[in-house]
Protein backbone atom coordinates (compact mmCIF):
# COMPACT_ATOMS: atom_id res chain seq x y z
CA UNK A 1 0.00 0.00 0.00
CA UNK A 2 1.20 3.44 -0.72
CA UNK A 3 2.47 5.95 2.25
CA UNK A 4 -0.35 8.26 3.18
CA UNK A 5 0.90 11.44 2.07
CA UNK A 6 2.53 13.60 4.40
CA UNK A 7 0.90 16.04 6.57
CA UNK A 8 2.48 19.67 6.15
CA UNK A 9 2.04 23.47 7.46
CA UNK A 10 3.37 25.97 5.56
CA UNK A 11 4.10 29.28 6.99
CA UNK A 12 4.59 31.93 4.47
CA UNK A 13 4.84 35.43 3.20
CA UNK A 14 3.77 35.17 -0.23
CA UNK A 15 5.40 36.56 -2.00
CA UNK A 16 6.38 35.51 -6.18
CA UNK A 17 8.37 32.20 -5.14
CA UNK A 18 6.06 31.36 -2.00
CA UNK A 19 3.18 31.14 -4.48
CA UNK A 20 4.80 28.85 -6.49
CA UNK A 21 5.78 26.75 -3.21
CA UNK A 22 1.92 26.53 -2.06
CA UNK A 23 1.18 25.67 -5.37
CA UNK A 24 3.64 22.75 -6.10
CA UNK A 25 2.48 21.41 -2.99
CA UNK A 26 -1.00 21.40 -3.80
CA UNK A 27 0.22 19.40 -6.89
CA UNK A 28 2.00 16.72 -4.66
CA UNK A 29 0.74 13.75 -3.93
CA UNK A 30 3.36 13.32 -1.26
CA UNK A 31 1.76 16.07 0.17
CA UNK A 32 -1.10 16.75 2.46
CA UNK A 33 -1.48 20.46 3.59
CA UNK A 34 -3.47 20.89 6.94
CA UNK A 35 -3.11 24.74 6.37
CA UNK A 36 -1.19 28.11 5.84
CA UNK A 37 0.07 29.90 8.22
CA UNK A 38 0.98 34.07 7.54
CA UNK A 39 4.00 36.07 8.30
CA UNK A 40 5.55 39.26 7.40
CA UNK A 41 8.84 39.19 5.32
CA UNK A 42 8.44 39.77 1.91
CA UNK A 43 5.52 41.10 2.27
CA UNK A 44 3.38 42.85 6.08
CA UNK A 45 1.69 40.29 8.14
CA UNK A 46 -2.05 41.78 6.57
CA UNK A 47 -1.13 41.10 2.83
CA UNK A 48 0.94 37.67 3.43
CA UNK A 49 -3.07 36.80 5.00
CA UNK A 50 -4.96 38.15 2.03
CA UNK A 51 -2.59 36.88 -0.61
CA UNK A 52 -2.23 33.39 0.92
CA UNK A 53 -6.08 33.19 0.91
CA UNK A 54 -5.97 34.52 -3.05
CA UNK A 55 -3.67 32.31 -3.72
CA UNK A 56 -5.95 29.20 -2.49
CA UNK A 57 -8.89 30.53 -4.65
CA UNK A 58 -7.19 30.79 -6.98
CA UNK A 59 -6.26 27.13 -6.66
CA UNK A 60 -10.06 26.26 -6.27
CA UNK A 61 -8.67 25.16 -2.76
CA UNK A 62 -10.78 27.19 -0.11
CA UNK A 63 -10.91 24.04 2.17
CA UNK A 64 -7.50 24.75 3.58
CA UNK A 65 -7.66 27.12 6.33
CA UNK A 66 -5.29 30.12 6.46
CA UNK A 67 -4.55 30.96 10.06
CA UNK A 68 -2.54 34.92 10.45
CA UNK A 69 0.49 35.15 12.26
CA UNK A 70 2.19 37.89 13.91
CA UNK A 71 2.70 41.51 12.79
CA UNK A 72 6.10 42.16 14.63
CA UNK A 73 8.92 40.42 15.32
CA UNK A 74 9.48 38.57 18.99
CA UNK A 75 11.06 41.42 20.83
CA UNK A 76 7.78 43.07 19.61
CA UNK A 77 9.81 45.16 16.57
CA UNK A 78 7.64 46.94 14.31
CA UNK A 79 10.31 48.42 11.92
CA UNK A 80 10.25 45.60 9.34
CA UNK A 81 11.81 45.50 6.16
CA UNK A 82 9.60 43.79 3.51
CA UNK A 83 10.83 42.79 -0.15
CA UNK A 84 9.00 44.96 -2.43
CA UNK A 85 10.92 45.59 -4.35
CA UNK A 86 11.70 41.66 -4.88
CA UNK A 87 7.99 41.05 -5.42
CA UNK A 88 6.12 44.23 -6.20
CA UNK A 89 4.22 46.21 -3.39
CA UNK A 90 1.40 43.67 -3.76
CA UNK A 91 3.26 40.99 -2.65
CA UNK A 92 2.58 39.30 -6.62
CA UNK A 93 4.45 40.91 -9.21
CA UNK A 94 1.95 44.31 -8.78
CA UNK A 95 -1.15 42.60 -10.84
CA UNK A 96 -3.85 44.40 -8.40
CA UNK A 97 -5.71 41.28 -8.07
CA UNK A 98 -9.13 41.67 -6.50
CA UNK A 99 -8.83 41.42 -2.61
CA UNK A 100 -9.95 37.74 -1.67
CA UNK A 101 -13.61 36.89 -0.54
CA UNK A 102 -12.43 34.36 1.72
CA UNK A 103 -11.12 35.12 5.41
CA UNK A 104 -8.33 33.66 7.70
CA UNK A 105 -9.70 31.25 10.91
CA UNK A 106 -10.08 32.93 14.21
CA UNK A 107 -7.16 31.01 15.50
CA UNK A 108 -3.94 33.21 15.62
CA UNK A 109 -1.11 31.00 13.49
CA UNK A 110 0.72 30.01 16.89
CA UNK A 111 -2.54 28.29 18.21
CA UNK A 112 -3.63 26.39 14.79
CA UNK A 113 0.61 25.10 14.99
CA UNK A 114 -0.08 23.68 18.30
CA UNK A 115 -3.68 22.32 17.63
CA UNK A 116 -2.44 20.45 14.76
CA UNK A 117 1.12 19.34 16.25
CA UNK A 118 -1.06 18.04 19.06
CA UNK A 119 -3.65 16.77 16.99
CA UNK A 120 -1.54 14.88 15.16
CA UNK A 121 2.19 14.17 17.51
CA UNK A 122 4.92 13.40 15.58
CA UNK A 123 3.18 13.87 12.02
CA UNK A 124 3.13 17.55 10.54
CA UNK A 125 5.57 18.50 9.27
CA UNK A 126 5.90 22.50 9.33
CA UNK A 127 7.99 24.19 6.02
CA UNK A 128 9.00 27.71 6.95
CA UNK A 129 9.42 30.32 3.98
CA UNK A 130 9.90 33.48 6.30
CA UNK A 131 10.64 34.74 9.04
CA UNK A 132 10.23 32.11 12.38
CA UNK A 133 7.96 34.70 14.39
CA UNK A 134 5.56 32.11 14.73
CA UNK A 135 7.25 29.30 15.43
CA UNK A 136 9.21 30.98 17.93
CA UNK A 137 6.71 31.81 19.97
CA UNK A 138 5.74 28.73 20.42
CA UNK A 139 7.11 26.49 23.61
CA UNK A 140 9.31 23.47 23.87
CA UNK A 141 6.12 21.48 24.04
CA UNK A 142 5.71 22.16 20.49
CA UNK A 143 9.45 21.27 19.71
CA UNK A 144 8.28 18.13 20.81
CA UNK A 145 5.29 17.43 18.96
CA UNK A 146 6.01 18.90 15.48
CA UNK A 147 7.18 15.81 13.34
CA UNK A 148 9.59 18.36 11.39
CA UNK A 149 10.22 21.91 10.58
CA UNK A 150 12.36 22.74 7.48
CA UNK A 151 13.23 26.29 6.67
CA UNK A 152 14.28 28.27 4.43
CA UNK A 153 16.52 30.60 5.59
CA UNK A 154 20.43 31.43 6.29
CA UNK A 155 23.73 31.26 4.22
CA UNK A 156 26.05 28.85 5.39
CA UNK A 157 29.40 29.94 4.59
CA UNK A 158 28.05 31.89 1.84
CA UNK A 159 27.02 36.00 1.58
CA UNK A 160 23.49 36.62 2.49
CA UNK A 161 21.04 38.44 0.10
CA UNK A 162 19.64 41.53 2.54
CA UNK A 163 23.85 42.13 3.47
CA UNK A 164 26.84 40.22 2.47
CA UNK A 165 26.34 38.74 6.01
CA UNK A 166 22.36 38.23 6.50
CA UNK A 167 19.67 36.08 4.62
CA UNK A 168 16.41 37.68 4.50
CA UNK A 169 14.33 35.09 6.29
CA UNK A 170 17.05 35.31 8.98
CA UNK A 171 17.27 38.96 9.08
CA UNK A 172 13.67 39.58 9.42
CA UNK A 173 13.64 38.31 13.22
CA UNK A 174 17.15 36.91 14.13
CA UNK A 175 16.52 36.37 17.39
CA UNK A 176 13.50 34.11 16.59
CA UNK A 177 15.52 32.19 14.46
CA UNK A 178 18.13 31.62 17.07
CA UNK A 179 15.27 29.83 19.32
CA UNK A 180 14.13 27.75 16.77
CA UNK A 181 17.61 26.45 15.65
CA UNK A 182 18.17 25.90 19.55
CA UNK A 183 14.76 24.40 20.12
CA UNK A 184 15.44 20.98 19.66
CA UNK A 185 12.78 20.37 17.24
CA UNK A 186 13.51 18.37 14.28
CA UNK A 187 14.97 20.78 12.28
CA UNK A 188 16.64 20.69 8.44
CA UNK A 189 17.81 24.29 7.18
CA UNK A 190 17.78 24.94 3.51
CA UNK A 191 19.57 28.31 3.06
CA UNK A 192 20.99 30.83 0.34
CA UNK A 193 24.45 28.05 -0.31
CA UNK A 194 21.64 25.74 -1.44
CA UNK A 195 19.04 27.31 -3.11
CA UNK A 196 21.11 29.84 -5.41
CA UNK A 197 22.10 26.32 -7.25
CA UNK A 198 18.42 26.02 -7.94
CA UNK A 199 17.81 28.43 -10.85
CA UNK A 200 14.51 28.38 -12.76
CA UNK A 201 15.66 29.64 -16.82
CA UNK A 202 14.59 32.42 -18.48
CA UNK A 203 14.59 33.52 -22.49
CA UNK A 204 16.04 37.31 -22.35
CA UNK A 205 17.81 36.06 -26.19
CA UNK A 206 17.03 34.22 -28.77
CA UNK A 207 19.58 31.75 -28.47
CA UNK A 208 18.17 30.27 -25.56
CA UNK A 209 14.85 28.59 -27.17
CA UNK A 210 14.02 26.29 -24.35
CA UNK A 211 14.41 28.59 -21.41
CA UNK A 212 12.51 27.23 -18.09
CA UNK A 213 10.06 30.48 -17.93
CA UNK A 214 8.50 29.93 -22.08
CA UNK A 215 8.03 26.10 -21.39
CA UNK A 216 5.87 26.87 -17.98
CA UNK A 217 4.18 29.89 -20.74
CA UNK A 218 3.80 27.90 -23.39
CA UNK A 219 2.11 25.16 -21.37
CA UNK A 220 -1.85 24.87 -20.76
CA UNK A 221 -0.89 24.58 -16.56
CA UNK A 222 -3.18 26.54 -14.96
CA UNK A 223 -0.60 27.39 -12.44
CA UNK A 224 2.18 27.74 -14.68
CA UNK A 225 -0.07 30.35 -16.49
CA UNK A 226 -0.97 32.37 -13.39
CA UNK A 227 3.04 32.15 -12.21
CA UNK A 228 4.10 33.52 -15.71
CA UNK A 229 1.72 36.41 -15.35
CA UNK A 230 3.01 37.53 -12.37
CA UNK A 231 6.66 36.79 -12.27
CA UNK A 232 8.10 39.52 -14.23
CA UNK A 233 9.20 41.69 -11.36
CA UNK A 234 11.41 38.74 -9.83
CA UNK A 235 13.16 38.12 -13.26
CA UNK A 236 14.00 42.02 -13.71
CA UNK A 237 15.30 41.99 -9.91
CA UNK A 238 17.62 38.74 -10.69
CA UNK A 239 18.48 40.44 -13.60
CA UNK A 240 19.66 43.82 -12.12
CA UNK A 241 20.76 42.54 -8.54
CA UNK A 242 22.74 39.25 -9.54
CA UNK A 243 22.94 39.89 -13.68
CA UNK A 244 21.76 36.15 -14.23
CA UNK A 245 19.22 35.27 -16.83
CA UNK A 246 16.84 33.24 -14.16
CA UNK A 247 15.43 33.31 -10.73
CA UNK A 248 16.56 31.45 -7.45
CA UNK A 249 13.81 28.92 -6.87
CA UNK A 250 14.42 29.60 -2.78
CA UNK A 251 10.75 28.60 -1.75
CA UNK A 252 10.00 25.64 -3.81
CA UNK A 253 13.80 24.29 -3.27
CA UNK A 254 12.80 24.29 0.33
CA UNK A 255 9.00 22.54 -0.14
CA UNK A 256 10.77 19.73 -2.72
CA UNK A 257 12.80 19.17 0.59
CA UNK A 258 9.70 17.83 2.21
CA UNK A 259 8.32 15.54 -1.15
CA UNK A 260 11.54 14.24 -1.27
CA UNK A 261 14.49 15.36 1.42
CA UNK A 262 16.86 12.84 -0.73
CA UNK A 263 17.53 14.77 -3.66
CA UNK A 264 19.80 16.84 -0.94
CA UNK A 265 22.43 16.33 1.07
CA UNK A 266 22.86 17.70 4.60
CA UNK A 267 25.61 18.15 7.47
CA UNK A 268 24.56 18.40 11.56
CA UNK A 269 25.27 20.85 13.62
CA UNK A 270 24.87 23.42 15.97
CA UNK A 271 23.41 26.55 14.08
CA UNK A 272 23.10 29.47 16.06
CA UNK A 273 22.75 33.28 14.74
CA UNK A 274 24.23 36.35 15.20
CA UNK A 275 21.73 39.08 16.81
CA UNK A 276 24.08 42.59 17.15
CA UNK A 277 26.46 44.62 15.15
CA UNK A 278 26.68 44.68 11.71
CA UNK A 279 26.77 40.83 11.14
CA UNK A 280 23.04 40.60 12.36
CA UNK A 281 21.46 38.06 10.75
CA UNK A 282 24.27 35.82 10.22
CA UNK A 283 23.74 31.84 10.76
CA UNK A 284 26.68 30.10 11.79
CA UNK A 285 27.39 26.06 12.01
CA UNK A 286 29.07 24.42 14.64
CA UNK A 287 30.19 21.28 12.18
CA UNK A 288 31.58 19.55 15.66
CA UNK A 289 34.91 18.61 13.55
CA UNK A 290 36.54 20.34 16.69
CA UNK A 291 35.86 19.83 20.32
CA UNK A 292 36.61 23.26 21.91
CA UNK A 293 38.23 23.46 25.18
CA UNK A 294 36.41 26.66 26.56
CA UNK A 295 32.74 26.40 26.95
CA UNK A 296 30.83 28.65 24.33
CA UNK A 297 27.19 29.36 23.54
CA UNK A 298 27.45 26.69 20.77
CA UNK A 299 27.97 23.79 24.05
CA UNK A 300 25.38 21.46 24.92
CA UNK A 301 22.65 23.12 22.44
CA UNK A 302 20.56 20.60 20.05
CA UNK A 303 21.62 20.16 16.13
CA UNK A 304 19.90 20.47 13.31
CA UNK A 305 20.52 19.86 9.91
CA UNK A 306 21.98 21.82 7.09
CA UNK A 307 21.44 21.13 3.46
CA UNK A 308 24.94 21.24 1.91
CA UNK A 309 24.62 20.14 -1.51
CA UNK A 310 21.21 19.35 -4.20
CA UNK A 311 20.54 17.79 -7.02
CA UNK A 312 19.54 21.15 -8.58
CA UNK A 313 18.70 19.44 -11.98
CA UNK A 314 16.48 17.15 -10.36
CA UNK A 315 14.87 19.64 -8.33
CA UNK A 316 14.04 22.33 -11.16
CA UNK A 317 12.59 19.46 -13.09
CA UNK A 318 9.89 18.17 -10.48
CA UNK A 319 8.97 21.72 -9.84
CA UNK A 320 8.23 22.39 -13.71
CA UNK A 321 7.04 19.00 -14.32
CA UNK A 322 3.96 19.59 -11.36
CA UNK A 323 3.68 23.01 -12.56
CA UNK A 324 3.41 22.55 -16.28
CA UNK A 325 0.72 19.38 -15.59
CA UNK A 326 -1.81 21.65 -13.60
O1 LIG B 1 17.43 40.84 -1.75
C1 LIG B 1 16.49 40.34 -1.13
N1 LIG B 1 15.98 40.94 -0.06
C2 LIG B 1 14.93 40.44 0.61
N2 LIG B 1 14.33 39.29 0.29
C3 LIG B 1 14.80 38.63 -0.77
C4 LIG B 1 15.87 39.10 -1.51
N3 LIG B 1 16.12 38.23 -2.48
C5 LIG B 1 15.22 37.24 -2.34
N4 LIG B 1 14.42 37.49 -1.31
C6 LIG B 1 13.32 36.67 -0.78
O2 LIG B 1 13.76 36.17 0.47
C7 LIG B 1 13.71 34.74 0.50
C8 LIG B 1 15.09 34.15 0.35
O3 LIG B 1 15.99 34.80 1.11
C9 LIG B 1 12.81 34.36 -0.64
O4 LIG B 1 11.46 34.33 -0.20
C10 LIG B 1 13.03 35.48 -1.64
O5 LIG B 1 11.92 35.71 -2.46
Amino acid sequence: MADSPKKIIIDTDPGIDDAMAIFLALQSPELEVLGLTTIFGNVYTTLSTKNALHLLEIAGRTDIPVAEGSHVTITNGTKLRVADFVHGNDGLGNQNFPPPNGKPIDQAAAVFLVEQANLYPGEVTLVALGPLTNIALLDSGFAKKIGKIIILGGAFFVNGNVNPAAEANIFGDPEAADMVFISGADVIVVGLNVTHQVVLTALFHKTILEADRDKLARSGGKFAKYLCQIMDIYFSYHKDSYEIKGVYLHDPATLIAAVDPSLFTYTEGVVRVQTTGISRGLTILYNKQKRFGEVSEWCDKPTVKVAITVDAPAVVKLVMDRLIDS
